[in-house]
């Protein structure tokens, strides 16, 4: 568990994820064209403050709706590479006024007032071993996955998901699922959840010593079918009978919900779909539902609401955020979600 208000001691860390707020902010209204700020730096943080957090939040959601309209192919994402293009520059300038401004006080109410809503404590849920190396060019053998689950445990990670009983012909990188977990059975420490796509992987994990699992779905119906060869319906049929047979044994179930903002296929995603599958996989008996950002094109214009529809139907204590990093844009994506009360992080 990771003491969270010690971010507080590390002043340049937390002025490092105010900065990278303020840019998106900054960004997301200039492409948008919902102000044109002549340049970035004390004005912008200024207009914020003034305008308030709500008044913030509210703006954030009329920029995503505007986004919404946006569909298709990925090239519709246009505007927010364009914000992430613009990104360093304009960090740069907000760097610089800080180095030349700011003083220890200033910087110390800043982080207290980015900080102050945040939780405690912060579980985090470690992936590396299923949703890394599935994407590994080559195989990577046995030994060494075990060897780094073990180095994953001693590091102090609580919760390291081990493997995946997935089908060796969709995804060849993790057909030694059973060796691994043989491989790591004595190892002690940690918690070792699986992925199981459907009760033939369900009992093949147990039978491999497994004693929790996850299960994953998709906010989006190209996704659900390209990753799952099934439509998002026919996965929750699917997934409500593992979420059955794992109730038998008393196993935690936790439920991915993928491309909970963008989709590779279908672009921009509807926090309602999203919220929609949430909701199922609450109701089937998920003790945790972890929320994916696959593709790595969230920013918190568009991750804000999608967590606000979600937590419209899942205790806050109940959800995960897992963001991907491709654009950039995973700190500040996990900030948001901690200032709205998420304590779970992949
Ligand atoms: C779901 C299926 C199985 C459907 O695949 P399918 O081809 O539609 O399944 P099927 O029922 O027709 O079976 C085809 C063959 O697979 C076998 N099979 C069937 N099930 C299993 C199983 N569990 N374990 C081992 N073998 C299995 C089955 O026995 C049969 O073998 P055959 O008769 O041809 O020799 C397949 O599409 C699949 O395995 N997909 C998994 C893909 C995957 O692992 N994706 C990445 C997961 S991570 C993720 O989704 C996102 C996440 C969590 O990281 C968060 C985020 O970033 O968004």
């Amino acid at each position: 568990m990771l003491a969270l208000r010690s971010l507080n001691k590390f002043s340049q860390s937390t002025t490092f994820f105010f900065h990278k707020l303020v840019l998106v902010m900054a960004n997301l209204e200039e492409s948008q064209g919902v102000t044109k700020p002549s340049s970035i730096g004390a004005d912008t943080l200024e207009r914020h403050e003034d305008t308030g957090e709500a008044s913030f939040w509210r703006k954030q959601k009329r920029i995503t709706s505007q986004g919404d309209t946006v569909n298709g192919a990925l090239a519709s994402w246009g505007w927010n590479y364009q914000s992430l293009g613009n990104a360093r520059d304009a960090w740069c300038l907000v760097n610089r006024h800080y180095s030349s401004h700011c003083n220890d006080k200033y910087t110390g109410e800043l982080s207290n007032k980015f900080l102050r809503s945040i939780p405690e404590y912060i579980k985090i849920v470690e992936v590396g071993p299923t949703d890394g190396l599935q994407n590994e060019k080559q195989i990577v053998p046995t030994s060494v996955k075990a060897k780094l689950i073990k180095m994953l445990v001693s590091s102090g990670l609580p919760i390291v998901e081990a493997t995946s009983f997935v089908s060796p012909k969709w995804v060849p990188q993790l057909a030694d699922a059973k060796d691994v977990m043989e491989a790591i059975r004595n190892v002690e420490g940690a918690r070792f959840p699986v992925l199981t796509p459907n009760v033939k992987g369900f009992e093949a994990a147990v039978a491999a010593g497994a004693k929790e699992v996850a299960i994953f779905a998709a906010a989006s119906e190209s996704f659900s079918k390209f990753n799952i060869n099934c439509s998002i319906e026919e996965s929750l049929t699917r997934y409500r009978d593992v979420a059955l047979a794992a109730g038998k044994l008393s196993f935690p179930v936790r439920g991915y919900i993928s491309c909970v903002v963008g989709c590779p296929m279908e672009g921009m995603v509807a926090p309602a779909k999203v919220a929609y599958v949430a909701r199922k996989l609450y109701d089937m008996g998920c003790s945790e539902i972890s929320l994916g950002d696959t593709i790595g094109v969230g920013t918190p214009g568009t991750v804000i609401p999608m967590l606000e529809a979600v937590m419209g139907f899942v205790p806050v204590d109940k959800l995960a955020v897992h963001f991907h990093d491709t654009y950039g844009q995973a700190l500040s994506n996990i900030l948001v979600s901690l200032q709205m009360g998420i304590s779970t992080v992949d």
